[in-house]
């Protein structure tokens, strides 16, 4: 039957038909974020029952593990009867923590010993000032790792603070090594404590689910660098849903351990995509997960993970501009929201990407120069580091670009910045403190619109 048309009217139907599926993904995607939504208040509300005084649980989380033990820390506390509220840190102000009976503190440190993104505004607007809360009784969980040199170093000021304005500790400091299982039972056994409950409280653990290595590709044959991997998982047991900037954790073969991976994919995509640097030490071995992924998990197989909430990277919502930052892996994180601001039609988006050399780095080529022929990025600036005797990196296009990078933040954008912590991370911190100022960076940072996923 279309064959019976004429070929003027076949191409109309064919730009109805493509502009109705477009305006359905784009109503899927509203729908999702709606869902988002609610289950979030619900979950809040579901928090307030219970009789008595609530107590309050703030937590400060750069990649979302704080946050989690957070959640499940109310669940727990509700569970038990005792009403909860749950804060993010940077929504409690010196008057919620005078006005409170008891708060328990969830945070982690990153950085070099810094507090997360999000606890900006608390350390400037709370911490900065001295209330008296001679009326709380507090405890802390502070998460970190020993291998940095300042351990637990904001959940360690922030106990001592709260000390030093009067708060009285409910139990000692609870600090958690990389996850350590033993810190964490000691943590359930506290809240038991607190709500008069036998040993250990009701506690519920993240789920993992089945997800099938759907395929692998190397991204960068003959590179000087170590191999990049595009890995592709795809859920078992039906579709999950998570947001641009999400990570995945994998659990490692051996089942006693997890690895973060930036997401660098949509939920649209059916599957999980991430971009993978295998580690390899001298003598030959193979990184715990990376080495599972790139060479030794068969193709089709099944792997234990789950998609983790990284909040303090999600794009804030609106069609204000982005500049997204990054190096190597670094990209996968920025690829899945240029690949959400696509299906949004939202086309103000300023990639700097830089790796090691255009004929064997140029990771995900064909897709970067397409958006670019497309207008899905309005800028593409690369930085090929050993391209040329002097070495040029994501940090010197950004400060060569410094009048436009002004100008698109003055324009309200948002700086995205995704990659090692080591090198990249802190020379484009410094080249934004210079073009930016340090004052408008922090403001901007505390406006949630200087975001970073690295590692
Ligand atoms: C980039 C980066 C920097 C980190 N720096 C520190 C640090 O200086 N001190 C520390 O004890 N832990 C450090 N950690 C470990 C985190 O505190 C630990 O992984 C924590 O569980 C993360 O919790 P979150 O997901 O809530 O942010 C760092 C982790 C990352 C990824």
């Amino acid at each position: 039957m279309i064959e019976a048309l004429d070929p003027q009217t076949r191409r109309v139907l064919a730009a109805a038909l493509v502009a109705l599926a477009w305006l359905a993904l784009c109503a899927l995607i509203a729908g999702r974020e709606v869902l988002r939504r609610r289950a979030r208040l619900r979950a809040v509300a579901d928090l307030a029952r219970g009789t008595g005084e609530p107590v309050l649980v703030a937590f400060a989380s750069q990649t979302g593990f704080a946050e989690d033990l957070a959640q499940a820390t109310a669940t727990a506390l509700t569970a038990s009867g005792t009403p909860v509220t749950l804060r993010d840190l940077s929504e409690v102000t010196a008057a919620d923590l005078t006005a409170a009976r008891r708060a328990l503190f969830v945070v982690s440190t990153t950085g070099e010993g810094d507090a997360p993104d999000p606890a900006r505004a608390f350390i400037r607007d709370v911490i900065g000032t001295r209330p008296d809360l001679s009326g709380l009784k507090h405890g802390v969980l502070a998460l970190g790792d020993s291998s940095y040199a300042q351990y637990c170093a904001f959940g360690r000021s922030l106990d001592g603070w709260l000390t030093d304005c009067g708060a009285q500790p409910l139990f000692d400091r609870v600090e958690v090594d990389d996850g350590d299982p033993a810190a964490l039972q000691t943590w359930r056994e506290r809240l038991a404590a607190l709500t008069g409950q036998g040993e250990a409280v009701a506690w519920t653990e993240p789920a993992h689910g089945a997800w099938r290595l759907a395929g692998r590709r190397h991204l960068n044959p003959g590179s000087p660098g170590g191999e990049a991997w595009s890995v592709r998982l795809e859920p078992v047991e039906g579709p999950v849903d998570w947001s641009a900037g999400d990570l995945f954790e994998l659990v490692t073969e051996t089942g006693d351990a997890t690895r973060d991976y930036s997401i660098a994919s949509v939920p649209e995509d059916g599957g999980v995509e991430l971009i993978v640097r295998l580690v390899q030490t001298e003598d030959g071995r193979l990184g715990l997960g990376s080495g599972w992924l790139c060479r030794l998990a068969p193709e089709g197989g099944i792997l234990q993970g789950r998609v983790r909430t990284n909040r303090s990277f999600h794009a804030p919502d609106g069609d204000a501009p982005l500049i997204l930052i990054g190096a190597g892996t670094g990209l996968a994180g920025l690829r899945a929201h240029i690949k959400a601001r696509a299906a949004q039609g939202r086309h103000r988006n300023w990639l700097l990407f830089g790796e090691r050399t255009l004929a064997h780095d140029y990771l995900h080529r064909e897709e970067l120069e397409a958006w670019t022929a497309s207008g899905v990025l309005q800028r593409l600036d690369l930085a090929f580091s050993r391209d040329q005797a002097e070495r040029i990196y994501v940090q010197d296009r950004l400060r060569a670009a410094a009048h436009e990078v002004r100008a698109s933040v003055a324009e309200g954008a948002t700086v995205l910045v995704c990659g090692a912590l080591e090198g990249m991370s802190q020379d484009v911190h410094a080249a934004l403190t210079d073009i930016l100022g340090a004052p408008a960076l922090d403001a901007l940072a505390e406006a949630g619109r200087y975001r970073r996923d690295v590692y």
